[in-house]
């Protein structure tokens, strides 16, 4: 009941919340998908998943360091025998000096006892030597298995699944998943010990007396109970507030931003950020203050519930003894044995508990991983044909998930020849983009069907056609690497070839943009690195097109290249263009300025994902479609007369 009010009045919004983001965000990292599963965090549901926990331990180590894994597993089974044997010989030896005879011969009657004590802790301590070892070598094996297997996965799935908000959500959770694999190691170790030495004790102890086993469980079920209740009250507050925590972070990245920084010197939003930082982090510390309190009144009463359970083993010790129904030296070593015992049941229950909370990471990164290979881009399939002569476009209608009144393609037909210059031309959102990614593959269409002469793109093997193309997109990635590896990561899988390099960076007429840099293809294109350098819009897009001329794909796909060219340089870049394709190569072109597709030789005109017309140039020019009309209004800014200044 306390615990229902808790979440809901944390759940409130602070003010600043409010103001800056419009309410509380719901982006929940995934916890509800475990909520359940942890929300059931009874002593008898973490003892059932016990096993399972251990064995997917285990299997990550032996994924990562079958060796390693072994040495832990012996070390730390070797560790329990050990106790267990040196609980008998404390036994052993108690009995001994406290029996019968002078003290001389009780004591020499206890020096083999004592000599295997002592063997025992030597062999102990080698074995904790060799688990730590093993340990230190296997985490950040795991760790580093299970990071390349994430991040593997998710760089071979489709570009729809990247994009969609569900797998999304889960490459968010999921990347915690690795450091909860590494974690998980160190609590399956500790579990396996804490279990190991719970048993020796128990067994040592159910040889002494019966009944001094459940009195052992009852000392410890308070500070499992403690323990159980703290860490329930943590997870359901962190699951509240991730939320805050996120935000909070986002702000105080904000203030530390370049992008951010001029604007937060020139409108002063520096102190008003600061301001809500303020107000957030203090919302925060309210929380952990709340929980800190309960945290504390969990503990006492915990300790008075152990301290009446310990009164009452004492005394049914002391009860046993008056009886006579026990020895001396077997009440000496049960004192030890119920010490030891509690300390491992207590932390059992300790690192159990933290292995059930990594568990859930993990199982996210689990469920990523079957997702992404349910969504990876198919291998295999109808190789290509060598030389085709065209792609057609038939019927194919597409739509981005969500809502949409219109998908983005509908039921569009149209051929591209290949070998020659082919323009698409289009108001805004009319769908130009989405065809070239249709047609290098990035997306599949809904229906319809893309013929590379008579073979359908959906059955060829991705690879093979994503090595025929070549794309400077709109917003094509500008690496935090050198100029070198921008243009050479056109086809990183060759090795970096200078004479392809420079050829490329001159058929983009980017050698000016290169040469004005001050270590030239060497220089690090990332500012906020040391001796990093930045470039500006126009100069980053000659790069871009250099990249694409490295790949050498035998489509070449540019998106809008002159978008952030000054009017020479555009000229220039189209002359390129043109250039290549003489050599054979197939242009798909995409422009917004009509003076610049004088020159090719088919144009595609697109209007709401549909056809509208196509044409050389000069056909569409003469039709007086809608090509004719954006040429006009372009022609117009050019020869509109300047309004003169008003006299006076
Ligand atoms: N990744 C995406 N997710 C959802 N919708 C998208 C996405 N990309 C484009 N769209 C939508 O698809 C439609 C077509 O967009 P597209 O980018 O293909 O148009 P375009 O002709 O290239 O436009 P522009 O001239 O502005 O570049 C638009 O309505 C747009 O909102």
């Amino acid at each position: 009941m306390g615990k229902k009010g808790d979440a809901t009045r944390t759940e409130q919004p602070s003010d600043s919340e409010r103001l800056l983001f419009g309410g509380p965000l719901r982006y929940d990292m995934g916890w509800n998908q475990h909520a359940d599963a942890f929300l059931e965090l009874t002593f008898r549901a973490m003892v059932r998943r016990l096993p399972a926990l251990l064995s997917a331990s285990l299997r990550l180590a032996r994924q990562a360091d079958r060796r390693a894994a072994r040495i832990v597993l012996a070390a730390e089974t070797g560790r329990g025998v050990a106790q267990a044997v040196s609980l008998l010989a404390v036994n052993s030896a108690l009995g001994g000096l406290m029996g019968g005879g002078p003290i001389e011969d009780r004591l020499r009657g206890a020096v083999p006892a004592l000599a295997v004590m002592a063997a025992v802790l030597l062999v102990g301590a080698l074995l904790r030597a060799a688990s730590t070892y093993a340990t230190g070598r296997l985490e950040p094996k795991v760790e580093r298995v299970a990071t390349e297997l994430y991040l593997e996965r998710a760089a071979a799935v489709e570009l729809a699944a990247i994009e969609d908000h569900a797998f999304h959500k889960l490459l968010d959770t999921a990347q915690y998943g690795a450091a909860s694999a590494r974690r998980m190691i160190m609590y399956g170790t500790r579990v396996v010990n804490a279990m190991i030495s719970l048993i020796a004790a128990a067994g040592v102890l159910t040889v002494l007396h019966p009944l001094l086993l459940p009195l052992l469980v009852t000392m410890t079920l308070p500070s499992a109970w403690s323990a159980l209740t703290n860490a329930r009250r943590r997870y359901e507050s962190f699951h509240t507030w991730v939320q805050h925590a996120r935000a909070g972070h986002l702000i105080s990245g904000l203030l530390t931003e370049p992008a951010a920084a001029p604007e937060i010197r020139l409108h002063g939003v520096g102190p008003f950020l600061l301001r809500h930082f303020r107000a957030m982090s203090e919302s925060a510390e309210a929380e952990q203050a709340r929980l800190a309190r309960l945290a504390a009144r969990t503990g006492l009463i915990a300790a008075a519930w152990t301290g009446l359970a310990a009164v009452a083993t004492y005394a049914t010790l002391g009860g046993l003894l008056l009886a006579g129904a026990m020895s001396l030296a077997v009440a000496g070593t049960a004192v030890i044995a119920v010490r030891t015992g509690s300390a491992s049941l207590d932390s059992l229950v300790l690192e159990v508990n933290q292995l059930h909370e990594e568990a859930l990471f993990v199982g996210d990164l689990e469920r990523l991983y079957a997702e992404a290979a349910e969504r990876a881009i198919p291998a295999g399939g109808t190789p290509l044909p060598e030389d085709p002569r065209e792609i057609r476009f038939e019927n194919v209608t597409f739509g981005y998930p969500g809502e949409s009144t219109r998908p983005a393609l509908d039921d569009l037909t149209l051929t591209l020849p290949l070998g020659r210059i082919i323009a698409l031309v289009g108001e805004n959102g009319s769908g130009k983009t989405t065809l070239v990614k249709l047609l290098a593959g990035l997306y599949t269409p809904d229906r319809g069907r893309i013929l590379w002469d008579g073979v359908d793109a959906a059955t060829a093997d991705r690879r093979l056609l994503a090595e025929r193309i070549a794309m400077v997109a709109q917003d094509f990635k500008r690496w935090p690497f050198t100029a070198r590896v921008n243009v050479a990561v056109g086809r990183p899988s060759v090795p970096v070839a200078e004479e392809r390099l420079a050829a490329a960076v001159e058929e983009a007429g980017a050698e000016e943009v290169i040469a004005d840099l001050p270590r030239g293809l060497d220089t690090l294109l990332a500012r906020h690195f040391s001796g990093g350098h930045e470039l500006s819009g126009g100069q980053w897009q000659r790069l871009g097109i250099a990249r694409a001329a490295y790949r050498r794909g035998s489509i070449l796909i540019v998106d809008e290249p002159t978008a952030a060219l000054d009017a020479r340089a555009e000229l220039e870049v189209f002359e390129k263009i043109r250039a290549l394709a003489g050599t054979g190569q197939t242009v798909v072109l995409i422009t917004h300025r009509l003076a610049s597709v004088r020159h090719a030789d088919l144009v595609h005109v697109l209007e709401q994902g549909r056809l509208v017309e196509s044409g050389t140039p000069e056909e569409l020019l003469a039709k007086g479609g809608l090509y004719a009309e954006l040429y006009g209004l372009q022609a117009e800014q050019f020869t509109a007369r300047v309004p003169a200044p008003k006299a006076g």
